[in-house]
C-alpha cells in the first residue's frame, strides 16, 4: 500500500469511529460462512515436563472478536504467545491468514508480521521515547517509508484512539486508559488484518474499561480486522465477543457464542462466571474514593 493509499484508509478509519456504532452480532450461520483467519490444530505445548496446553483446536473468523477467557495459570498467555509467533513454531498447529506459522521462511514470516498487530498486557510502550515514537517502531521496523510519512500515519492513528495531540509526550505523562490506546494505536499502525489484544482493560477502572471496550468494537467496524482478545475481564468479554473460548487448566473447555456462554451449564464455565462476582466486582464506596481521590 502507498503512503497515500494508507492515509486516505486512515482518514476513512477516523470517520467511520466518529460514526454511530449499528453493528450486530453475526448468527452462528453467518460466522461459519467467513473465512478462517486464524485456525489451531491439535496444539499441545510444554513447559520442560510441564504441559500447560492440552490438545487445543479453535478458529477464529474474518471480522470477528473472539476473546479468550480463563483462571490465572490457564495457558491463555501461553496460547497468543503462540498466535503471534513468539513460541517455537510447530508445522501444521497455528495458521494465521492461510499461512502455517511452523513451515514460513524468513521473508513469509516478515510479511506475515506486517498483517498482524500486537498489543501486550500493560500497554508496554518503551517509556525512553514519546507516545508518537512508540507508535512509530513497528513502521521502523517492517518498512522503509520515510519520517515524514511515518509522522503522519502515528497522528492519524493516534486521532484513531482519540489521542490527538498526545504524540508528543512520554508515556509516564499518560494515564492508565491512554497508555492502553496508545498501545492499540501502535498495533493498527500497519493497518492488520488482525489484531491481538492482551488483557485491554486489565488495571483499569470500569468506566475507563467500557470505553476501552467500545473503542475495540468500533475499530472492528471501521478497520473491517479480526481481533483476539485475552482477558479476564467478564463483562467485557460479554460486551465485545462474537464468540467465547474458555481455557482451563490449559484444555479448552467451550467455544460458544455469548449467549451460549452465559447460560451455560457446564460447572466449570459457571464457576468462571461467578467467580467474577466475588474477584472483579467493585466497591461502589472504594469506587467513589478512586475518583475523588479521598
Ligand atoms: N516460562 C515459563 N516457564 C515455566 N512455566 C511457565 C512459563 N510461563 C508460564 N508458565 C506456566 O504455564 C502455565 C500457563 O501460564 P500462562 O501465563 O499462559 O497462563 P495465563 O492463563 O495467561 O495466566 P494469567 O492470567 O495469570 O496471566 C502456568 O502454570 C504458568 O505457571
Amino acid at each position: 500500500m502507498t503512503s497515500a493509499e494508507s492515509q486516505r484508509e486512515a482518514l476513512h478509519h477516523i470517520a467511520a469511529l466518529r460514526a454511530e456504532s449499528t453493528a450486530q452480532r453475526p448468527t452462528e450461520t453467518e460466522l461459519m460462512a467467513r473465512p478462517k483467519v486464524v485456525e489451531v490444530d491439535h496444539l499441545d505445548f510444554s513447559f520442560g515436563s510441564r504441559q500447560v496446553l492440552y490438545d487445543i483446536n479453535l478458529d477464529v473468523r474474518a471480522g470477528e472478536i473472539m476473546v479468550i477467557m480463563g483462571g490465572s495459570g490457564s495457558g491463555k498467555t501461553t496460547l497468543l504467545r503462540h498466535l503471534v509467533g513468539l513460541m517455537p513454531p510447530q508445522p501444521g498447529k497455528v495458521k494465521l491468514l492461510n499461512k502455517d506459522m511452523g513451515s514460513l521462511k524468513p521473508n513469509e514470516l516478515l510479511d506475515l508480521k506486517r498483517k498482524i498487530g500486537v498489543a501486550f498486557q500493560f500497554g508496554a510502550l518503551f517509556s525512553s521515547m514519546t507516545v508518537a515514537e512508540n507508535v512509530k517502531l513497528p513502521l521502523r521496523e517492517l518498512t522503509d517509508l520515510g519520517e515524514k510519512t511515518m509522522d503522519i500515519m502515528a497522528n492519524l492513528k493516534l486521532e484513531v484512539v482519540n489521542l490527538s495531540g498526545f504524540g508528543g509526550l512520554m508515556p509516564a505523562a499518560l494515564s492508565g486508559g491512554m497508555v492502553k490506546r496508545a498501545s492499540i494505536a501502535r498495533a493498527i499502525v500497519m493497518d492488520p488484518k488482525l489484531l491481538f489484544l492482551d488483557e485491554p482493560s486489565s488495571g483499569l477502572d470500569p468506566v475507563v474499561s467500557s470505553a476501552l471496550d467500545d473503542l475495540i468494537l468500533k475499530l472492528r467496524e471501521a478497520m473491517d480486522i479480526s481481533v483476539v482478545v485475552v482477558s479476564h475481564d467478564i463483562d467485557s468479554a460479554f460486551k465485545i465477543a462474537d464468540r467465547i473460548t474458555v481455557l482451563d487448566q490449559g484444555h479448552i473447555l467451550a467455544i460458544e457464542r455469548v449467549e451460549a456462554i452465559r447460560n451455560s451449564t457446564n460447572e466449570r464455565v459457571q464457576n468462571l462466571l461467578n467467580r467474577r462476582s466475588v474477584e472483579a466486582e467493585v466497591d461502589p464506596a472504594e469506587y467513589l474514593r478512586r475518583l475523588t481521590g479521598d
